[in-house]
């Protein structure tokens, strides 16, 4: 058996080899007098596509439409992201065989109705003698050219794909086509090359992909193919939006081409394809590490097509010019596939077609513009998608709950913007239908629509807190109303009080540490409880149809310490910050204050943060401070919420960082501090069990659902870790390291 497969890889190996060898027999170049080819110009596209997992119809839509976008401009070459029939962020879905089968029927689909000359690269799962890969299948106008699986898979963070997919490895074989897509062709086509094997068109343009991750390893495929000869480099991919980390990803991939020359076409998914993540598009193409073309990096256009025109014959003078490229480069023999199609610009094109295009600096966000525009577009794909109507946030007037009103407002701002240009169909249909027959006139009028607010005060709360709420819901133009829920609160406790005949009290007026803490708790409660009845019948107060997600302002490093209340208004249907840093916000609150003349977001920044529970002592400002509650700066937070995640930190190799950090500490503060962070985190790690899904946006967010994969019941005495640090203080105590 397994000589057969070998002996029928061996035949198929000879045949591609027979047919180049056929190919540059007969080719014009060997059998006419040298031709001199000056210029191989070519146009190449990109695109972001808003793929949602297993939404095989608006894969399909958008697709069709980017296929269309690149054949009208005349685009020799289109690449799609990673997945992009199923969409990136099927997880488990992958593993169904359905998922296979209509990812075979969209392709089908795709090849029927392709005419123009483009070539096109999409990508699927595909299950192949006992394995399933992560392929890129490359088709033309005659059907599938050949079939490329990934052979690094993307295992660490938020991916899986080890789960899935099989990394491939092994010569290039045969593929025979299922009949659930070749019973669906009108050009039949039996089988396929499927392998690592590059193209080569008929004008001698060689092409070969890696896949997203393969460009993050340390052995990446574009350096053999490059350094034999391969001009163009495709990366078809799924990558997520983390703060400050496209640079990375981007000069990735300026870097490879500026080391190894070459075309290197990079595609990502943009939007929320129905999980945790955002995927941040920013599709490239780079020539010899000079950026031609970008995509944007947020938006809310489902398709975007990016071109460039190249003049190829540049790789080659790129890569000649550097004779150590040359000597590393010598001795490599590929084979390649035939690409049965011209790829070049015809030279009877016009000239203007003809004009190879210039390079340009890249775009880069800001981190500000970073934590408003990712989530922001991030929600809008979970209102259209989740059909609600529109959000519920409590609005408290602190940081937290401003921060995602601003974020809620710069998504209505992207949504009018786009509406308003009336060429955006999902856009125009989403705006619609929340509008429900009123006009769309300014961003305020359709923020008034989808974001209701209410200020849900006690005894406790303070008029600051009140006019902050009240001022930016005007601002904004959110649906905003007040509520006292002194009442909700007394009636609990009286049924307290009758079942259990007890009354507790606050420690200002007596009570215990742990009475105190049921008495703040309570209230965070019953504001969850009143804020899910709002967001189900505030619509029909207004006589409008349909529900509101509950929107939750829990930030990373509150979760990190447990500072929040079990099922308080931390418990909602998503929440747009859950990873970012308050450090992150406050800045971001700044300029949200300023690019949108939101001012009062700048008082709001300056307050000192409160959860105004407990009875105000103080004058102004509450004098319930979090800082002081929680034992810790929210920059200490930050610090040690890096360490622990990204640093990979327990408590020793923790303090022994911070010993040099933190100079002005003694060794036995520095021990304090780093013994109280691992306390609470673990007493409170139960808490991240049940955290409401966030948009992820750090390294460091503890979130155990899918990202910080840990125990939840600890001993939290840290007994042996904690023996270790007084020794390791001990010893800096008495001079030794
Ligand atoms: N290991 C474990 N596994 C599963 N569940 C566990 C558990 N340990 C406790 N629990 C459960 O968790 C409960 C305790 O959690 P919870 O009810 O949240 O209460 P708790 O964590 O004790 O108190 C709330 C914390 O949040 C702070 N706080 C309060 C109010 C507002 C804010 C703010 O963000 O501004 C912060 C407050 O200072 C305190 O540190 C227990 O009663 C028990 O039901
Ligand atoms: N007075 C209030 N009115 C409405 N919602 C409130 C009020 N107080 C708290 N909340 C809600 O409960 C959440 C948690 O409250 P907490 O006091 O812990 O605030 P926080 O996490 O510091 O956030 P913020 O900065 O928004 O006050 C808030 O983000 C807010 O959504
Ligand atoms: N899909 C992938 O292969 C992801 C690869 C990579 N780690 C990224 O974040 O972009």
């Amino acid at each position: 058996m397994l000589d057969d497969v070998i002996a029928s890889d061996i035949q198929v190996i000879k045949s591609l080899v027979l047919s180049e060898l056929h190919s540059v027999l007969s080719s014009k170049e060997f059998t006419k007098p040298m031709k001199v080819v000056i210029n191989q110009l070519i146009k190449v596209s990109t695109c972001n596509l808003n793929q949602h997992s297993l939404s095989f119809s608006t894969n399909l839509k958008n697709l069709s439409t980017a296929i269309a976008t690149a054949s009208s401009s005349k685009s020799s070459y289109l690449l799609t992201p990673e997945l992009s029939i199923p969409g990136y962020g099927c997880e488990d879905h992958f593993l169904e065989s359905d998922t296979e089968l209509h990812s075979w029927e969209v392709l089908a689909t795709l090849v029927n109705s392709h005419e123009s000359n483009c070539i096109v690269d999409v990508g699927m799962g595909i299950y192949v003698n006992g394995a399933r890969y992560n392929c890129r299948v490359i088709f033309g106008r005659e059907g599938i050219v050949m079939i490329r699986p990934k052979t690094s898979l993307a295992n660490d963070g938020n991916y899986r794909e080890g789960r899935y997919f099989t990394a491939f490895s092994g010569p290039t074989f045969a593929y025979t086509l299922p009949p659930c897509y070749t019973s669906l062709l009108t050009h039949p086509q039996t089988s396929c090359p499927f392998g690592l094997t590059p193209l080569k068109s008929l004008d001698s343009i060689t092409l070969t992909s890696e896949t997203c991750e393969e460009l993050f390893t340390p052995s990446s495929p574009h350096i053999t193919s490059s350094l034999s000869g391969v001009q163009i480099i495709t990366n078809g991919s799924g990558s997520h939006h983390e703060l400050r980390k496209l640079n990375q990803r981007l000069e990735l991939i300026i870097s490879c081409t500026k080391k190894c020359g070459g075309l290197y076409l990079y595609s990502n998914q943009r939007g929320n394809d129905g999980g945790r993540l955002y995927y941040d598009g920013s599709s490239l193409i780079v020539l010899n590490g000079e950026v031609l073309a970008q995509a944007s990096q947020f938006g809310l256009k489902d398709v975007e097509v990016v071109s460039a025109t190249v003049d190829l014959s540049e790789v080659d003078s790129y890569r000649g010019s550097r004779p150590s490229f040359g000597e590393q480069s010598r001795g490599n023999k590929t084979t390649f596939i035939t690409l049965n199609t011209h790829i070049t610009l015809p030279s009877t094109s016009p000239r203007h077609e003809r004009t190879v295009s210039t390079s340009s600096p890249l775009k880069l966000s800001t981190p500000e513009e970073e934590c408003l525009l990712g989530p922001a577009c991030w929600m809008w794909d979970y209102l259209r998608r989740s059909s609600s109507s529109g959000y519920f946030l409590p609005l408290s007037g602190g940081a937290d709950s401003s921060a995602v009103a601003a974020i809620t407002y710069v998504m209505c701002d992207l949504a009018y913007k786009e509406y308003s240009t009336k060429t955006n169909y999902e856009v125009n249909e989403t705006v619609e239908r929340i509008m429900d027959g009123k006009v769309c006139e300014s961003t305020e009028i359709l923020c008034g629509e989808i974001l209701h607010t209410t200020y849900m005060g006690t005894s406790n709360s303070s008029i600051k807190t009140y006019e902050r709420s009240k001022n930016l819901a005007e601002k904004i133009g959110s649906y905003h109303l007040t509520a006292n829920i002194d009442d909700m609160v007394l009636s609990v406790l009286s049924v307290f009080a009758k079942c259990t005949g007890k009354e507790p009290a606050f420690t200002s007026r007596g009570g215990t540490k742990r009475e105190d803490l049921a008495l703040q708790n309570i209230q965070a409660r019953m504001r969850m409880v009143l804020a899910y009845m709002l967001a189900q019948l505030l619509p029909w107060c207004r006589g409008k149809s349909g529900f509101l997600l509950v929107l939750g302002s829990g930030n990373v490093d509150e979760c990190l310490r447990g500072y929040l209340t079990k099922y308080d208004c931390s418990s909602a249907d998503l929440n747009p910050i859950g990873s970012i840093s308050k450090v992150d916000l406050k800045s971001m609150l700044k300029f949200a204050a300023d690019k949108h003349g939101l001012t009062v977001l700048r008082e709001i920044v300056e307050a000192p943060p409160t959860a105004e529970l407990r009875p105000n002592e103080g004058e102004n400002e509450h004098s319930q401070t979090d800082e002081d509650d929680m034992g810790m700066t929210y920059e200490e937070l930050g610090v040690f919420g890096r360490l622990r995640k990204i640093g990979r930190c327990g408590p020793v190799s923790m303090y022994k960082k911070l010993l040099s950090r933190w100079p002005e500490l003694s060794a036995e503060e520095v021990a304090a501090k780093v013994n109280r962070f691992f306390f609470y985190y673990a007493v409170n790690r139960h808490k991240m069990t049940t955290i409401t899904p966030s948009y992820h946006a750090e390294n460091y967010s503890p979130d155990d659902n899918r990202f910080d994969l840990r125990p939840f019941i600890y001993d939290s005495s840290w007994s042996w870790q904690k023996d270790a640090l007084e020794a390791l203080v001990e010893n800096e105590r008495v001079g030794f390291c």
